[in-house]
């Protein structure tokens, strides 16, 4: 019966210890509390944490070296190309900058799939950053398992599935991963095939693995035994990450072992040495702070620290940095076995000071804990307590060892009127620890009240304490202000600022109605608690964290835009970080038309309407998700670069800004977007069919290609045309023609400022222009002769053209032609026609350049695409090249 209870209970245990003992398991516990196990996990979990990691870990198939920077969740297959720790792969292909920005695109990817940033897995075959990094995790653990059990069996199987190509075994793992990846490999081997390069393959394959091994055993003397020499597999070690929770949670445990010392050494020696009847108790407490002192010299030679910025993880290269530095020695010197002294001189705690040289553990525990906390006020001020507490301490303790023989006497303490409760036994230590300490509290804290000193000792004591008792007064004055003065800073700057802007605001005497609604807005941002500068809050931070902020706090806001949805991942990081949050007030216009467009916007929150000229007819109403002010930066407008309508916000706007340039910058990448922009664009714009004549003031936009840009709008009744058929054109009705189209284009080609060509309009002309064909979309771009009449007319009209003609009296000709073009020129009414018939083929025209553009794109992605293959197979080089497809496949993307 018993047997069969012992049998149960010891396979319970066994159970239990093989579910542990699960790596998904393990790995949660593991990173949970900053233990790293074997060298993949721990390039996992610096992947995460952003640190650059470069470590080895041998496999029976050779060497598997992973390097790269990494946010969030980046995969080790994509760290593959972190510049100097890459091994395995030509240096060249190393792209440091891309692979941040890799990282960046995989938070986005992340977070627009659903998961947030370190998140867990997502679905199988996802080539996401996190669910590949989880697998691979597992897989490179169940690596580590197979090593250490050493079964070279299923270590050969494990391989023969990865169907091993590339020099590097952890990466075959990491591409069976993904199908993507599969499909990839059978690629590049129906490729090898083609090429025949089998040879070259398997020899370049050689040189790899030589090169690999030459880095394995360069990595190994730097990295030590773990990785020193090749071996059969990853040994099972455990390595404390310096930043993990768990060196944090003993850092607390060893600085409670301080505390305990630094509070009891000192109240024992002045005032209860050991007794009888306490002995047990102090011994034990003594000894079991010692306890953890040991185990704490034990916990550093397997912590981890930082060389170069890498992590090393290497048992030997940690001992000896430990037992080098001078951390080893203070903490041998903290456990100085003074105590058996003892045993001759009997107790004295003063032989176990030594335990105090510990602070240091105290204070980096503190320090971690202000910086990491969220209530740093909070913690200050219990810091704050604390240490007043320890100074009031000591000195009690202090002041009962200089004035053991007079202090307590109770005539002295009637003589001099201070209350000190009833004179206490002397053998009752605490309660004369209780009197001393409120003496010295009525001292330090400058209340008064000081025994009279009688010896020299004690006067030299009463001195000492008194000027430090004012200094004390004086520092925590400080620090108690200094936490108000936090706690309320974001208040008071706020305060500032709004008293600053009403004191110019009554200096320079504006409207009253104004003032209000400049201190409503501070109400609002008050309210909404935007009064923070935000861009000045992250200001410090480097730019690759202010991308990651931004991505978390914009993306969500983005993810509602119309056209940002089913974007690709990079475009939307590219956008969120050049977004700038502004806020409207009600009635606020945010742009007006007809002005230049410089900026568009997103709304975050709020309602806008779009208004036509009056102000008061709404054409539609943007709502949180909604953008606007796209038209006039794309130079799609009827004016080009001018708005083509007005935008008043309806209450508190919250907008994102985004500059013409930036969003230029970002189009010019990712031309499928631009496409969609432009599409949806094009939409809004048949609502202005019947724009007005600004269409004349039409041209070609030099930023834009295919699109139309204006330097300004023109009333038809102020355009002259300019006569200048007799000096480049023979007469006839077809040039007459291109000369009308021309004189509608022609303003585009002066640099500014409005148009100072105008058309006389002439009822004879009209029937003259009913006879004569409309232009044709070539006559009207192509036609070379009307090119040369595209000429300004500032340059006309300054005579500039009469000084040029070689014939002479062509000034005079050019008058006594001019009633002759008048004739020819048609009404106003035709000329809109023919403006608007003009436009809508434009549009058109760019509608098809698009398209091309967007063909075009494809054949490039095919042709970089088919050159980045055959580069990866002739290089051998599997993770540049893989990264390289990925953008091609990326590209790809946009470009459909
Ligand atoms: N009908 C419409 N619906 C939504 N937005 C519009 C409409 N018409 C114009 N807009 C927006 O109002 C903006 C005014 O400035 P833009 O011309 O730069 O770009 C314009 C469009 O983004």
């Amino acid at each position: 019966m018993i047997d069969e209870y012992i049998f149960h209970t010891y396979i319970a245990y066994i159970r239990i210890f093989v579910y542990c003992s699960r790596p998904p398991f393990i790995q949660i516990w593991q990173f949970s509390i900053g233990i790293i196990t074997s060298a993949r996990l721990m390039e996992d979990r610096l992947s995460g944490s952003g640190t650059r990691i470069n470590t080895v870990a041998s496999s029976n198939s050779g060497l598997f070296t992973a390097g790269g920077s990494s946010v969030g969740s980046s995969s080790a297959a994509t760290g593959a190309t972190g510049g100097s720790s890459f091994v395995g792969g030509p240096p060249s292909l190393s792209r440091n900058r891309s692979f941040s920005k890799h990282s960046l695109l995989e938070i986005v990817s992340n977070r627009i799939s659903g998961s947030g940033v370190g998140g867990t897995s997502s679905a199988e075959g996802s080539s996401g950053g996190i669910g590949l990094t989880k697998r691979f995790s597992r897989e490179s653990f169940s690596a580590a398992c197979v090593n250490k059990t050493q079964q070279p069996q299923q270590q050969q199987q494990l391989l023969q599935a990865n169907d091993s190509l590339s020099p590097s075994a952890g990466t075959e793992l990491l591409a069976s991963s993904t199908t993507t990846r599969r499909s990839r490999d059978a690629r590049r081997r129906d490729l090898k095939n083609k090429l025949k390069l089998e040879r070259n393959w398997d020899a370049r394959q050689l040189e790899l693995g030589g090169n690999g091994a030459h880095n394995f055993a360069s990595s190994g003397a730097n990295g030590g035994g773990a990785s020193s020499g090749p071996r059969s597999g990853c040994k099972w070690t455990f390595v404390f990450d310096p930043a993990g929770r768990l060196c944090y949670y003993w850092s607390m445990v060893v600085s409670l072992a301080f505390l305990y010392n630094f509070w009891v050494l000192i109240y024992r020696f002045a005032f209860q040495e050991i007794a009888s009847d306490t002995l047990v108790m102090w011994l034990c407490l003594d000894y079991f702070c010692d306890l953890v002192y040991v185990l704490d010299i034990a916990f550093h030679f397997r912590t981890g620290y930082l060389e170069e910025g890498v992590l090393q993880t290497d048992a030997s290269k940690l001992r000896q940095h430990y037992m080098n530095s001078t951390t080893f020695y203070v903490d041998c010197l903290c456990l100085l076995p003074l105590d058996f002294l003892y045993l001759s001189i009997g107790f004295n705690s003063m032989l176990r000071c030594f335990r105090l040289v510990k602070i240091y553990r105290f204070w980096t525990f503190m320090d971690r804990t202000e910086r990491h906390t969220n209530y740093p006020n909070v913690f200050r001020s219990i810091s704050l307590v604390h240490y007043l507490l320890v100074i009031f301490h000591w000195n009690a303790c202090l002041y009962r060892i200089v004035m053991r023989n007079n202090s307590f006497d109770p005539s002295l303490i009637r003589d001099y009127g201070i209350w000190m409760g009833q004179p206490t036994d002397p053998n009752d230590g605490v309660g004369q620890y209780l009197q001393s300490f409120y003496l010295c509290t009525l001292t330090l804290t400058t209340t008064g009240g000081v025994l009279k000193p009688r010896t020299k000792g004690e006067l030299l004591f009463v001195i000492i304490q008194l000027i430090f008792g004012l200094m004390l007064f004086a520092t925590v004055l400080g620090h108690v202000s200094n936490i108000v003065i936090n706690v309320s800073a974001a208040r008071k700057e706020f305060q500032a600022k709004l008293d600053a802007v009403k004191t110019y605001m009554r200096m320079r005497r504006v409207p009253r109605h104004l003032q209000v609604k400049v201190i409503k807005w501070f109400d609002y941002l008050w309210f909404t608690q935007k009064s923070s500068d935000e861009e000045k809050s992250v200001g410090g931070l480097p730019d690759k964290l202010k991308a990651e902020i931004a991505i978390h706090v914009h993306l969500d806001t983005l993810k509602r835009v119309e056209i940002f949805q089913n974007t690709e991942a990079g475009f939307l990081c590219e956008l969120v970080l050049r977004l700038r949050p502004v806020l409207f007030s009600p009635g606020d216009y945010i742009c007006r038309k007809g002005e230049v467009g410089k900026e568009m916007y997103i709304v975050n929150r709020g309602r806008l309407q779009v208004v036509a000229d009056n102000g008061r007819t709404v054409l539609a109403t943007l709502k949180a998700g909604s953008y606007f002010g796209e038209i006039s930066i794309l130079n799609m407008g009827t004016a080009g670069n001018r708005r083509t309508a007005s935008v008043r916000s309806v209450g508190y706007s919250d907008l994102f800004v985004l500059s013409k340039k930036d969003m230029w910058d970002v189009l010019k990448e990712y031309p499928a977007a631009r496409v969609r922009l432009e599409a949806i664009a094009v939409k809004r714009l048949e609502k202005y069919k019947k724009a007005p004549l600004e269409k004349a003031a039409l041209g070609r936009s030099h930023s834009t290609p295919g699109l139309v840009e204006s330097t300004g709008r023109v009333p038809l009744e102020r355009m002259e045309l300019t006569n200048t058929q007799p000096l480049h054109m023979p007469s006839n009705p077809d040039s007459a023609n291109v000369f009308r189209s021309s004189a509608g284009s022609s303003s585009s080609t002066g640099t500014g400022g409005e148009s100072r060509c105008s058309f006389r309009t002439s009822r004879r002309s009209s029937a003259l222009q009913q006879q004569q064909p409309l232009l044709t979309p070539q006559q009207f771009f192509g036609d070379s002769s009307a090119g040369s009449l595209l000429m300004p007319p500032a340059f006309l009209a300054s005579g500039t053209v009469g000084n040029r003609s070689t014939s002479p009296g062509t000034s005079r000709d050019l008058v006594a032609l001019e009633p002759q073009i008048m004739k020819t020129l048609p009404p106003a009414d035709a000329l809109v026609a023919e403006i608007n018939r003009l436009r809508e083929r434009l549009l058109m025209l760019e509608s098809e350049n698009t398209s091309l553009s967007a063909k075009l794109n494809r054949q490039q992605w095919e042709v970089e695409n088919r050159l980045a293959e055959i580069e990866m197979q002739i290089c051998g080089a599997g993770s540049p090249a893989d990264s390289a497809t990925d953008d091609n496949e990326r590209n790809f993307e946009s470009a459909i």
